[in-house]
Parts: structure tokens; sequence; C-alpha cells
């Protein structure tokens, strides 16, 4: 009999972040904490740190469909997540190879802009995003301005964010969390959840009054898929990505000089404090 230990797979198909707080590192940070095994498409490549993005080199496709490829031909990854995708070009190969292969349930963070403001994905490939990778999708996580330019919605009250839930399922999306941090006036962050078989909640949180909120959609789409490898059902998986999420932004850390990371050892250390 042997001892050795097998560990669910995931998968983050997304950007790299050099400062480590965002992208595919936070995705690969809270896959890890899940005790999930975590693998990677690397679509592009960002020089970044808190303050901003100071560069950025989208991938050439055929290295984005040869990194699909060796995953497909030796691993078992049960769940995968999209985050930064760059550009129509990027988006239509990671579609190609979604269709391809079966990566088990698949979260798309419709990642935009970067919190400093940079473009991460381009106008025109928001179109692309929504009608040809969000009806692949069993789960959508955009963020207010997200959900904004994929219903042509204005959000900004908890209303609006329930309507936009359920524009977005109108799209072909089964399972859709609005995520409410961009509510900024409001004294909590609460994300707004629709599910396919018609339910819908709340997932609430105090809002915290910090700059250091870089990564934190990464961080929740990337737990939510974790516990997806897991076999943990849609609703469980949310509910868990949000505490993760609530407690990597409460405990925080001190990393850079702007928008810092999160604490993804928060909810594991809380654990073991009590
Ligand atoms: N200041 C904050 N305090 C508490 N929770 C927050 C804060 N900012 C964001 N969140 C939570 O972090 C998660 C990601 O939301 P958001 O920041 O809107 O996404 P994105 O990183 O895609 O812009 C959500 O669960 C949201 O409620
Ligand atoms: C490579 C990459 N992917 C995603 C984000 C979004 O994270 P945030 O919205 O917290 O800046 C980012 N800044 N960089």
């Amino acid at each position: 009999m042997s001892d050795l230990k097998q560990y669910p797979q995931a998968l983050s198909i997304a950007g790299s972040d050099s400062g480590g707080g965002a992208g595919m590192q936070a995705d690969l940070k809270t896959i890890q904490e899940r005790h999930v095994f975590g693998a990677t498409v690397l679509v592009a490549i960002t020089a970044q740190n808190t303050i901003g993005v100071q560069d950025a080199l989208p991938l050439p496709e055929t290295i984005i469909d040869a990194q699909f490829k060796s995953l497909a031909a030796d691993l078992a990854i049960k769940a995968c997540k999209t985050g930064m995708l760059a550009d129509v070009t990027r988006v239509r190969a990671v579609v190609r190879n979604l269709k391809k292969y079966d990566f088990g349930p698949l979260t798309v963070d419709p990642v935009m802009v970067a919190k400093g403001g940079a473009p991460l994905l381009s106008e025109d490939a928001v179109a692309v995003v929504r009608d040809e990778l969000l009806p692949l999708a069993t789960l959508a996580t955009p963020n207010l301005p997200e959900a904004e330019k994929l219903t042509g919605l204005t959000i900004d009250d908890e209303a609006a964010m329930k309507q936009a839930g359920i524009a977005l399922q109108g799209l072909g999306v089964k399972n859709v969390i609005i995520k409410g941090g961009h509510l900024s006036a409001d004294q909590e962050s609460n994300d707004f959840v629709l599910l396919e078989n018609g339910e819908s909640f709340w997932l609430t949180s105090k809002r915290v009054d910090t700059i250091r909120t870089h990564g934190t959609g990464d961080t929740l789409s990337a737990c939510i898929t974790a516990e997806l490898a897991k076999g943990a059902n849609i609703a469980d998986a949310i509910r868990t990505g949000k505490d993760f999420v609530e407690a990597a932004i409460a405990d925080g850390i001190i990393v850079g000089h702007g928008h810092g990371p999160l604490n993804h050892w928060a909810l594991e250390a809380r654990r073991h404090e009590f």
C-alpha cells in the first residue's frame, strides 16, 4: 500500500503579477492554502507591484495552446478559473481550449482593470468575453464596473446588483456573484449570489477600511475554484470563498507602498488560534 497522498487538482488560466499579490500568484497561494494542487496556464506577463502595472506582455497563442495540451495529457484537473486574458486573441485562444478539454467547472473572473486603473483587458475583448467565454462558465464573478460593462446597466446600489445578476444569467451564465467591493459608500461589502436553481442570497461582511485590497477578486474566485475541485457544491464553495477573502482582507499584512496584497494565511491562522 502506498503512503503517497493525493490532492485534488485545480487550474488557473491568468496573467502573472510580479508583485505576487494578484493574478496567477494570488490564485496559486489561495489554491495551496485550500489544500488543493494548483496548475497554471499563463496568458500574459505583467511587470506590476502594489503601486501599479508598469508593463504587460500577452503570450503567443501557440504557447497558450501548448500549456493546455500539456495539462490535458497528464493531469486530472477537477475545476478551473480564468483571470486576466488581455485581448481578443487571448480570450479566443482560451475559449478554444476550454471547448477542447474538460477541466471541470469553469469560474470566469472577468478581470478588466487593475486596482490602480491599468487596463488588463482590451475594450474590444469585452464583447468576446460576454458572447464566447461566459456561456462556458459554471460561475461568473464580476465586480461592479465589470458587471456594468457586461450588462450595460448602471449598478450603484444593492437593488441594481440583483438586476445585474439576473441580466448576467440571461447571457447564459449558470451561477453569478456580483461583488460589492466597489460600492464604497457602504459600511458593508456585500456580494449578491444568484444560482442556477433560482436560489439567491447575500454574502455579507463588514467593509474593512484599507487600501490593501490588491487581488481580492482573484482570491475569492480561486478559493471557490479550489473548493469546486474538492467536489463541494456551488453554494458551499461560494460561502467558503467569502470567508477566505474576508479573513485575508481583515487580517492584513504589510507588503509594498500602494494597494498591498492580502493575507492568504489568515483563515488557516484563525483556525489554529482558536
Ligand atoms: N474593503 C473591503 N472590506 C471587506 N471586503 C471587501 C473589501 N473590498 C472588497 N471586498 C470583498 O472582496 C471580494 C472581491 O470584491 P471586489 O474587490 O469588488 O473584486 P475585484 O477585486 O474583482 O475588484 C468581495 O467579496 C468583496 O465584497
Ligand atoms: C495579472 C493580474 N490579474 C488580475 C489583477 C486584478 O487584481 P486587482 O483588481 O485586485 O488589481 C491584476 N492586478 N493583475
